[in-house]
């Protein structure tokens, strides 16, 4: 099944073997707008009367969504990422500091000694 010259729909399942252009191509089109492709060949006007012959109605142009009615896949890092990533940011912040700390407690504690 094809969707060239939209919304108009064409069957070209039994054309696949006969088609000129080879049913590669057409294969290609399939379930697409093939428009553009059908035109950018420059189809004769015999082509276009086979066409018809395919012919199989018409996509009820008011089903189609305006806004592609899926969404994107979420980022791949879980929710409770945020909040650990912070967390991990701020001891690698700290740790330093809590170890120079230690360093110079150890050293005023043990100069007491
Ligand atoms: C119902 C749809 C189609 C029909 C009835 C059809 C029919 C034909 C016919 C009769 C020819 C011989 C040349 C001519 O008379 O213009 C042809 C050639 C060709 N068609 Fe289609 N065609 C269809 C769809 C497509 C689509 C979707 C493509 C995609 C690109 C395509 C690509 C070609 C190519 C590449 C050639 C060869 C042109 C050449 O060698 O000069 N056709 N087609």
């Amino acid at each position: 099944c094809i969707l060239n010259n939209f919304p108009q729909v064409y069957d070209v399942t039994p054309f696949l073997e006969e088609h000129p252009g080879g049913d590669e191509v057409l294969l290609l089109a399939v379930e697409k707008d093939a428009t553009d492709d059908f035109n950018d060949v420059g189809h004769s006007d015999s082509a276009k009367e086979q066409m018809e012959k395919f012919y199989v109605g018409k996509v009820d142009t008011s089903t189609i969504p305006e806004q592609p009615n899926y969404k994107l896949p979420a980022q791949t890092t879980p929710p409770s990422g945020q909040s650990s990533g912070f967390v991990v940011k701020l001891l690698q912040f700290l740790l330093p500091l809590l170890i120079l700390g230690a360093a110079f407690a150890l050293q005023y504690y043990g100069k007491k000694k």
